[in-house]
Parts: C-alpha cells; structure tokens; sequence
C-alpha cells in the first residue's frame, strides 16, 4: 500500500479580494439608523472645547466660528468695511463654518458608532452573576462575582455563567462562547489541554461541571477589555496619527501666516477686506478635510478589524500592519488545511504491514491530536489490536520540541512515532540502527508535501506513517498578492527539510524554516527585526507567548492560552490562523486610505488658493486674475467655504469603507494616489466651486 500522489487542483482564478468575506463577523446586523442618529447627537457634544482642541486644524475652524460670530453679531466690531449687508455675509459664513466643525464631529461619531453598538451589546451579556467560591477545604461559599480575586477557585455547572476568565484546573465540559465569539456551536473545555483549558467570563456552560482557576482581577477580564477596546475607550492617537496631526497643524500655521498678511497688500491695493472673509479664506485654505476624516480613518481601520471577529488592542496594532514586511506563518493549519490524516504505512526492513500498524497503534493509544487519532483509526482498519495494558502503560504526549509522542508499556518496553530525525536520535541513544530504506520511505512521502512520521519499538524502526495534508486552495493566490505589497512570507514549521520545501513551493511562500521548534519563531522573529523589518505572526498557543510579544503584530488565536492572549496585540475570536493575513490587507487599506485622502485634502487646498485669491483682488481692476469668473468676493469666498464644509460629509463614507485596494508596492500606490487622488483634488474644487458660485448667484444669497 504505497501512498499516492496527491494532484492538487490547481486553485481556480480569483477576483482580488483585500481580504476574505467569509471571515467576516456573523453577527447581527448593526443598527444603522440608531448609529447616526447617536452619532447626530454626539457631533454636538464634541464641540466642547476640551475634546475639540485635540484636533488643532478643526479647533482652529471653531474659533474662526467664534469670531465670525461676533462679526455677526457687531459687524463694525473689527472696524468697518466696505460692502453691501456684511451682518448677512457674516452670519452665513458663521453658519457655514459651524456645520464644517460639526461635519467632522460627526465623521468622528460615524465612526465610533459601530464600537459603541456592539460595547452596549457586550455590557447587556455582562450581568452580575454569583460565583460558588470553593476553599482551600473544599467547601463552596456563593460570593458576587465581582469580588472574585485572580487565583480564586470556582466551580461551574451546566447553566451557570463562568464569573470571570480563568484556567480550566479540573474536569470536561461544554460551553456556549456566543457572547464573545458570535459562533452558537459550543465548545469544549478541558483541563490540561494548550488549546481548550482557557475560558472566558460571560460565556455559558452547557453541560458538565468545571473547577476553574480565575485568572483575572475583577473588570480586568476579557469581556472588560473588548468593551473598552469595541468602544475605543482607551483609543490614544498613533505614532503616525500624532506626526501627521503635528504635519498639519504646522501647515495651518503657515496659511494663518499667508492670511495674516493679506490685509496691508488688499488695503494697498484698494481692496480692502474684511475680518470674516480672512477668516474664511484661512478656513478654505488648511487641510480641513484630512483633519476632519483623520481620526474616523483610524477608528474605521479598527472597527474593520473587529468586523474580522478579531480583537485589537489597540489603533497601533492595527497600523502595524500595514507596515509589515516580513510574515510568519505555521505550515500545518495555516497554509495546509492541517487536518493531516494518517494515509498509509510503509513496511521497512523486512517487517510487515501488519507489524507496522501494531507498532503505530500501540505509539498512538494516548495520542489524542487528530494526527494521533487517525493513525489508530487506519490501524485498526488494518485489522490491529492493543494486546498490553492500557491502564498499566504511560502515555507519552507530543511536544513540538521532542518532535516525538508514544507509549511506555507496563513492561518497560517503550514505543515512539515522530519526526523522522527525532526517532533516529532515539533509537540511536538506545544503540539501535537506522537505515537507508527509512530514508527512502521518507523522502518518498516527503516528496508528496506528506508527513513522515518513523515508528519505532524500543530501538528498532518498523517504518514509516504517511499523514497526508494539503495546501489551503487559493492560499497561492493570497501569497501573490502579499508579494505585490511588498510583504515577504516566511513558513516555519516543525517538519522536516524536503515535506517542508515541497509545500513552500506549491503554496508559492518566499522562505521557509524546516524542524523549526517553537523558541527558533522567536529566533526568527528577532532575526528580521535586527534587519529592519516589521514582523508580524500568529501563535496557537503552544508555547507562543514570548514570540507573540515579540513580534510587531502577534495575533492569538481565542483558543489559546491566557499568556498568548496577554502576549498578543491582536485576538482571533475564531481562532483561524489565516486571517493573518486579511489583517494586514486591513492594515495596508488604512494606511493607503489615509494617505489618499490627506493628498486630496492638500490639492484640494491648493487648488481653493487659486479660486479665491484672485477674486480678493479682482475689485482693484485686477479682473483678469478672475479665472474662474466667479460672480464676486463674497460669491467666491461663500463657494469655497461650502464646498469645503460639503466635501467632509462626502467623502465619510470612503474614509469608513477604505479606498479601493490593490495589491501594489509602497511606492506603486504613492504614485497612483498621487495622480488620482493628487490630480483629482486639484480638478474637482474648480468645478464644484464654480457650480455653487452659479447656483448662489441664482438664488440671490451674494
Ligand atoms: N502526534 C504526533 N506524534 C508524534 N509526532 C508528531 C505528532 N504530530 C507531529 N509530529 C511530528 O513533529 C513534527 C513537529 O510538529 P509541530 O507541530 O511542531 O510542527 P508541524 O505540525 O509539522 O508544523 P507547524 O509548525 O506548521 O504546525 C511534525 O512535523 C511531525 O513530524
Ligand atoms: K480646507
Ligand atoms: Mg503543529
């Protein structure tokens, strides 16, 4: 029984997807109208002024407000100027003014919507529950759980909520994680276990009883921490949100600079101009539209993330990733579908087929991974049976770093199924041999993209299993599109050198490590980071945790343990190690969105220049700077201050969804968004100004 070739269909041609639909969140549909009517009146709330002057471009607008508004009010108040009705000039350019603030309010509040929605929807799941506190003498006392302690013991039974996140520390059980996971089927819990012995507070127990070890301190747990992250509670501005902040406030600064001395060249001139018109000049001319949108960009890129089922700890996690350069994924799960079956055995040496399963059977009884499980399952297909006992026999479980799992029989004898390399190490520490045929029957599966696992019966080897895996369909295409943005794919995985090249190069991923164990991630990690590289990663839990924090971008996967969590910037609700890679397309998107609409911001301010400027002057004989032909200075200034106010509320639904996405270089998207988004926003002024000059101008308002 020769194990077969497995012919991969080749994966079917895909339309580019920034990142996979199906991971996105299955939950119940927000309410869309209650998020804008919330957020209607929480524009209103922003304009005190100490959240407003957090965002120095807009806080400027709201003091131009002010004045104008004094203007209003007393329009001889900075002197008197020329011109027919200024109260009304004043008033509607005040007006005007007020809605541009408010716009990015209410871009701001769009924004949080969503978080605020599902944070309200976390607190309902998050009732006080009672807790039955067990002693140290075992007694159990019924304590709110609000007052449990980290290193409490709790006990849970079917249809209590677990009182806060801890480690499973005795017994088996079912749980309903739809709280935090949006997922109904339950799931199991055990002790012992990397994967299953964390649970989290606020989920449900459905059948069995658990005794729990709590974990956290009270409003510290996990349900606290996604509340406060969904609602951007502790949301504090990036690195790159901060310098661009500074960016353009200091270009702010220069146009106050250009307005303020307009007024000697106007009055030199002939043209004297008044103190509402400056300030809307001023207004039209700083990047209004960047500094409105900026922080809904950042909150929209988390927000999306969240939508993913996966949980940022912060914005900067998010940017992170869309700096990355380096990716580090597992082979077996991630690129591979990681169910690897147990295909076939191979006889070497002389035995049988029937020795080779006995041998493999009896490695495998304590074996509960599902490599483990299948490889029982094909042997007692092929008729073998234990004939020890079970109960007197020590299992030996599998850890990544002996690369090996097996049985010590009640006699003393010893059998062990592993990587290759890791049974000859054993049964040469044992004087036994290894030979050529292993070898060929290795490199044969090997060559396949298969597993070899080498079984052996104290210090002789019988052969080889073949565990059969295969590479994730579309999974090419997703490491093509990673390549284009400039990202480099590295798989690291525990199995040996050939398999290892064999599903690096079917998967088409840049590099692999092969007999990786889990401290050379963290090895690799420091590696890339020393040569500049943003690396980011994804743990199962096993071990994960220091490489997890190491990494720029670690995402845990729910399914892991506490310390992976802690460790990560980033949790997986859904536990799918390949949504790595839809979070740095999220991250790229939020980068590439912030650049774009910052370049249309600053061409649009370019461009108002020119439409207003002239008409400042045009009073003076100098028509033939009029360009445009806009009807007159409070026609052209009115023009401009609307389109600028108009343009936020328009571009809001961009700055949530993200800008169209391609998989480009860095610097292939510079050059594209700067002629789009550069040329775009120069042209598109002049039009729209020149039409709400013409419709103004019909109905009379200047
Ligand atoms: N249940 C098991 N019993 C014995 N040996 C195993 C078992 N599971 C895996 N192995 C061997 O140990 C090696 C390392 O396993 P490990 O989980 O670290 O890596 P992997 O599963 O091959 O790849 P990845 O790192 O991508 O998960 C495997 O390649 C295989 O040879
Ligand atoms: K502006
Ligand atoms: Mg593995």
């Amino acid at each position: 029984m020769n194990p077969v070739a497995t012919t991969p269909k080749p994966p079917k041609p895909q339309r580019f997807r920034p990142y996979d639909r199906r991971h996105a969140r299955k939950q119940a549909k927000v309410n869309t109208k209650g998020i804008y009517q919330r957020a209607i009146k929480d524009a209103f709330v922003k304009l005190n002024p100490k959240d407003a002057v957090k965002n120095p471009v807009m806080f400027l607008v709201w003091v131009g407000t002010l004045v104008t508004l004094a203007a209003t009010i007393d329009p001889e108040l900075f002197g008197s100027v020329p011109g027919n009705n200024p109260r009304l000039i004043n008033g509607l350019i005040t007006v005007i003014l007020f809605f541009t603030v408010w716009f990015a309010n209410f871009a701001e509040a769009v924004a949080e919507g969503r978080g605020k929605a599902q944070a309200d929807a976390l607190r309902s799941t998050k009732s006080e529950t009672i807790a039955k506190k067990l002693s140290p003498d075992g007694t159990i006392t019924e304590v709110p759980s609000t007052s449990l302690q980290r290193g409490d013991t709790v006990y849970v039974v079917a249809g209590d909520i677990i009182p806060a996140d801890g480690e499973v520390i005795m017994g088996a059980a079912s749980v309903d994680e739809s709280a935090i996971t949006g997922e109904s089927a339950p799931v199991l819990k055990e002790t012992g276990s990397d994967v299953a012995s964390s649970v989290t507070g606020g989920t449900r127990i459905i059948s069995d009883e658990l005794i729990v070890r709590i974990t956290a301190d009270p409003g510290r747990g996990f349900i606290d921490r996604m509340i406060a992250l969904v609602e951007g509670a502790d949301r504090s501005k990036t690195p790159n949100e901060i310098a661009l902040t500074v960016l353009l406030a200091i270009l702010s600064l220069v146009f106050l600079f250009v307005v303020v001395t307009i007024p000697p060249i106007a009055n030199y001139v002939g043209s004297p101009v008044s103190v509402s018109i400056l300030v809307a000049l001023l207004v039209a001319l700083i990047p209004t539209t960047i500094g409105g949108l900026l922080s809904a960009i950042g909150i929209a890129g988390m927000d999306r993330v969240a939508q993913f089922n996966v949980i940022a700890t912060s914005g900067r996690a998010v940017e992170a990733c869309g700096d990355v350069n380096t990716l580090i994924l597992d082979k077996t799960g991630t690129i591979t579908l990681g169910n690897r079956l147990a295909e076939g055995f191979i006889p070497i040496n002389g035995h049988s087929m029937e020795q080779v399963a006995y041998v493999a059977l009896a490695a495998s009884v304590f074996d509960e991974t599902p490599e483990g499980k299948s490889i029982v399952r094909l042997a007692e297909k092929l008729g073998a049976r234990i004939n020890f006992d079970v109960d007197r026999s020590e299992g030996i479980e599998f850890s990544a770093k002996t690369r090996m799992s097996g049985t010590n029989l009640p006699n003393g004898q010893q059998v062990r199924k592993g990587a290759v390399d890791a049974i000859k190490g054993f049964v040469r520490s044992r004087n036994g041999n290894t030979s050529p045929e292993l070898d060929s029957a290795y490199e044969m599966v090997s060559q396949q993209g298969g597993t070899p696992l080498a079984v052996c019966f104290d210090n002789e080897i019988f052969g080889v299993i073949y565990l059969k895996d295969i590479v994730k369909p579309g999974i090419r295409d997703r490491f093509e599109q990673l390549r284009r943005m400039g990202v480099r794919t590295i798989m690291l995985t525990g199995d040996n050198r050939i398999t290892a090249s064999v599903i690096a190069k079917e998967a088409g991923v840049d590099d692999f490590i092969a007999e990786a164990n889990p401290e050379d991630k963290i090895a690799v990690i420091q590696k890339e980071q020393r040569e500049g590289k943003i690396v980011a990663m994804t743990g199962d839990g096993t071990n994960d945790a220091p490489a997890l924090a190491q990494a720029n971008v670690g995402v845990a996967m729910n399914t892991g343990t506490q310390a992976a969590k802690e460790a990560a910037n980033m949790v997986d609700l859904d536990s799918d190690p390949t949504k790595l890679i839809d979070i740095v397309s999220i991250g790229k998107q939020l980068l590439i969105t912030r650049g774009a609409l910052t370049t249309f911001s600053i061409a649009n301010d370019i461009a108002k220049y020119f439409a207003i400027i002239p008409v400042l002057f045009a009073s003076a004989n100098l028509q033939g700077l009029n360009i445009m032909r806009l009807t007159s200075t409070n026609s052209a200034v009115l023009s401009a201050l609307i389109y600028n106010a108009l343009i936020i509320p328009a571009l809001i639904p961009l700055a949530l969804k993200g800008v169209k996405f391609r998989p480009l270089t860095s610097n292939q998207l510079l050059q594209r968004n700067i002629l789009i988004y550069g040329l775009g926003g120069v042209i598109a002024p002049f039009i729209a100004i020149k039409l709400i000059d013409l419709i103004i101008t019909v109905v009379g308002l200047a």
